[in-house]
């Protein structure tokens, strides 16, 4: 007898783990591992989906087994290495595996969708048989297992295939579209005996001709490309010439095709990376890279050509990149040099884009993946290398569960598949540097600028000084002149607003001062409900100061502008500039966030301003000047990595100045010009930077000398929330131990939302053996709470504390 483990859809502690389910005979050789089934579960007649993880010969299981009930995909979705990643990916983000199992599918696949069957030999008489002359064959819960078998089989022969569509949506794009059975000759008489000004019908036929290789052609193009009416196809038809048809078209994500770029001559740091990863790659060594490569060294050339020789050993490709950095900028570079072999996957997409994308990954029809965090689970095979660009962006770790760094996930990926990884960034996380500092990660250095271009002149202005803090508006005299000078010269500009971590703070304007945790060396964030100053970490508060403790000057207060009050300042002081501004609300529509930068790009604008997503990845030649009005709001995070994100902040928004011929000036607000932060960004000096940040880590013991969890209660009754929190606390004391280190529990930064109330534990630990598995037990034992509207969420290495 035939027996499937099964993780079924129902997400709880007790069955987080496989349950054996018997494979009926009728639908033996049909269900495999990776395969969607529908199973009895509990008494009654519930039924439920899972997910077969395992088919094996017989059971361990004393009792009777229950039978599956029906396939529900008729081939796998998932491959066995998704599936042991899921069990992994399940203990070590304390999350159900059934989460992490749909976190990989594309959502076509969670949603209400169907199945269809499409023919791939048309003519077999079997799949005829299937069809009775319709084009696809829909597969209901109702087809029994015969038919389940038939198809099955006709599938594994090549001659169907499976397709699943999102209901309510086509089942695929149909297009009419152009062929011909003439020859060239046939072509060339026919067009020499039409009358001169049938132009339109003309063009279609020295269409043809040239293109006799890639027909059938759709309308669309040859209306949209080549201005040829449908008219002129529809008289051409009617003479014989043409034949209509219909094609099934995937849906293409948007975007024009970009221009094929080849190989660039490489720089001599260049080559020693390519050189040491193609090593990698060649010997089939998952070593993890390090690539500290200043702004505009050249990055995406060593990427390029890296994973072409992956796929020179007939190997694929993995490329994560940043979800703002998915502009046609960085795509257009992959897909100009590697062209129909990339697939991109990105949030703009629609479910029905991302399938096809997906899809075309399946069937091999692709080598190259681009995509943001999501991707990293990209169903692609023999991966020969994973490249994770700007690898120290928070947005590679996922914020709800299953709550996974795709780093973390790309390094699984890389040892099964026996894979170099390769992580790049100008500012390196911490973390992975201080790994290469181990060895644990191989370091390459690119320490210059494409053609020797100079970094960046860099200007610290001190707001505290007279002259600045007499302006009215945010602009001092120094970004004015340098705004001025720009606009002069033809030149373009960049202007950041630092907006994370807005207004929560209190700053003297005066002196620079925050106010920070006496114990925890984090800022104090105001909670309006309380009234209160408050840390994150350890709960301590105190009032809300009305003079600055350290000047004593009255000028403390909240701070912040919005981008609309600054893009009005630009315009009052530089009436003739045109001004591009890119925060939330201007590229809230889809592609508009593209369609800025294509202007700015084409100069159809002197000045972008925005906030941080026009800090990164930026590449236009004629940006001389990075302005950036308040580097001080991200210093004051309630967050140990508020230095750390300044920095990375500070130096990637610089980096965007003076990359091609002409020399880059950037000019730098602040209110706390000597922090070591601000100085190291303002001479790029990551190294100097480093070693700073890791004797403060260390002093304060935070990451990377030490590891952080971060446990969340919630509740909707505030006094439960406590209790339970203090309750966790004294579980967690009695699993630990004496040199870990237990904050809070405090609330958090925003400490009731949707009517619950948020309370948080930190856990910072060298080595805690029983962390791991007592955690997972307090999983269990307040599973039964959870329906009373009590929940725990653990965050391994939380990106950021609030
Ligand atoms: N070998 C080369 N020869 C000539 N130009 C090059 C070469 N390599 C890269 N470039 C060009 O140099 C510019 C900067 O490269 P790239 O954008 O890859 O830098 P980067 O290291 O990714 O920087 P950032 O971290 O700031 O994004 C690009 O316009 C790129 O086309
Ligand atoms: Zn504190
Ligand atoms: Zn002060």
């Amino acid at each position: 007898m035939a027996v499937a483990e099964i993780i079924v859809d129902v997400p709880t502690m007790q069955t987080n783990r496989p349950f054996e389910y018997m494979i009926p005979d009728t639908l033996s050789d049909v269900v495999v591992p990776g395969m969607r089934v529908e199973v009895p579960f509990g008494r009654g007649k519930r039924k439920i989906q899972g997910f077969v993880m395992k088919v094996k010969d017989q059971s361990d299981f004393q009792g009777k087994l229950k039978p599956i009930s029906r396939v529900i995909d008729l081939k796998p979705v998932l491959s066995t290495e998704m599936l042991d990643l899921s069990s992994w990916l399940a203990d070590r983000t304390y999350s159900f595996q059934i989460s992490c199992l749909q976190t990989m599918l594309p959502s076509v696949m969670r949603a209400k969708y169907k199945q269809f069957v499409i023919p791939v030999v048309a003519d077999d008489p079997e799949v005829m048989n299937l069809l009775q002359g319709k084009p696809t064959f829909e597969i209901t819960n109702q087809i029994d297992d015969e038919t389940v078998k038939l198809i099955n089989r006709l599938r594994k022969d090549e001659k169907v295939d499976i397709q699943y569509v999102v209901e309510n949506q086509a089942v695929q794009v149909k297009r009419q579209a152009v062929t011909t059975d003439l020859n060239v000759i046939q072509l060339h008489e026919a067009k020499s005996q039409l009358r001169a000004n049938a132009k339109s019908q003309i063009k279609l036929l020295e269409f043809l001709a040239d293109n006799l290789n890639d027909l059938p052609v759709e309308f669309n193009v040859l209306e949209k490309d080549y201005g040829i009416s449908r008219a002129a196809i529809k008289t051409a038809e009617k003479n014989k010439l043409v034949k209509v048809v219909e094609v099934t078209k995937l849906r293409k994500p948007v975007g024009i095709t970009p221009e094929k770029t080849t190989k660039l001559a490489l720089t001599d740091e260049q080559q020693v990376a390519v050189d040491q990863i193609t090593e990698s790659i060649e010997n089939q060594t998952p070593q993890t890279f390090l690539i500290e490569g200043v702004t505009g060294s050249g990055k995406t050339e060593v990427y390029l050509q890296t994973i072409e020789k992956a796929l020179q050993q007939d190997k694929t490709a993995l490329m994560l990149v940043p979800e703002i950095s998915l502009t046609p900028q960085m795509v257009n570079r992959v897909v100009g040099r590697f062209g129909d072999q990339v697939a991109v996957l990105h949030s703009g997409l629609s479910n029905g884009e991302r399938y096809d994308e997906w899809t075309r990954i399946e069937n091999h029809d692709v080598k190259v993946v681009v995509g943001a965090r999501s991707a990293v689970f990209a169903p692609l095979n023999h991966i020969g290398l994973i490249i994770i660009d700007e690898e120290h962006e928070a947005s590679y770790k996922q914020d709800d569960n299953p709550r996974y760094h795709a780093r973390d996930v790309a390094l699984w990926r890389a040892q099964v598949n026996k894979c170099p990884v390769v992580l790049g960034s100008a500012t390196p996380s911490l973390e992975s540097r201080a790994r290469a500092e181990k060895g644990v990660y191989k370091l390459i250095r690119m320490k210059k600028r494409i053609n020797n271009q100079v970094l960046p002149h860099v200007h610290i202005v001190d707001m505290r000084d007279a002259e600045n803090s007499a302006v009215k508006g945010d602009f001092s005299p120094a970004l004015k002149a340098g705004l001025e000078k720009t606009l002069a010269d033809h030149n373009q500009a960049i202007v950041l607003l630092n907006r994370r971590g807005y207004s929560s703070f209190m700053m003297c304007r005066e002196c620079g001062f925050v106010l920070k945790c006496p114990n925890c060396d984090v800022s104090l964030t105001y909670h309006k409900d309380l009234g209160k100053m408050k840390c994150h970490y350890c709960g301590h508060e105190e009032p809300v100061p009305k003079i600055c403790p350290n000047c004593h000057s009255t000028k403390i207060g909240f701070y912040g502008t919005g981008t609309q009050n600054i893009e009005q300042q630009l315009n009052d002081l530089f009436p003739e500039a045109r001004v591009l501004r890119m925060d939330v609300d201007t590229t809230r529509r889809k592609g508009a966030h593209a369609k800025i930068l294509k202007q700015f790009g084409q100069h159809k604008a002197d000045i972008l301003l925005g906030t941080q997503m026009i800090a990164k990845g930026l590449d236009f030649p004629d940006v001389t000047l990075v302005g950036v009005i308040n580097a001080d709001t991200t210093l004051s995070l309630a967050d140990f990595r508020a230095s750390e994100r300044t920095f990375q902040l500070l130096t990637q928004v610089s980096g965007r100045a003076g990359r091609a011929e002409k020399t880059g000036h950037v000019i730098i607000q602040t209110f706390n010009p000597d922090h070591y932060a601000i100085k190291d960004a303002a001479k790029q000096d990551y190294e100097t930077f480093f070693k700073q940040e890791m004797y403060l880590r260390h002093q304060s013991n935070y990451t990377p000398y030490y590891f952080t969890t971060l446990i969340s209660v919630a509740n909707q009754d505030e006094g439960k929330t406590l209790k339970q929190s203090y309750w966790l606390k004294k579980q967690l004391q009695t699993a630990l131990s004496k040199d870990a280190i237990l904050l809070g529990p405090s609330p958090t930064m925003i400490s009731r939302k949707q009517n619950k109330y948020y309370y948080q534990i930190i856990v910072k630990y060298k080595h805690e053996p029983q962390l791991h598995q007592r955690l997972l037990e307090i999983l269990n034992e307040t599973q039964a709470d959870a329906k009373n509207g009590f929940t725990i969420a653990i965050d391994n290495e939380p990106q950021h504390i609030d």
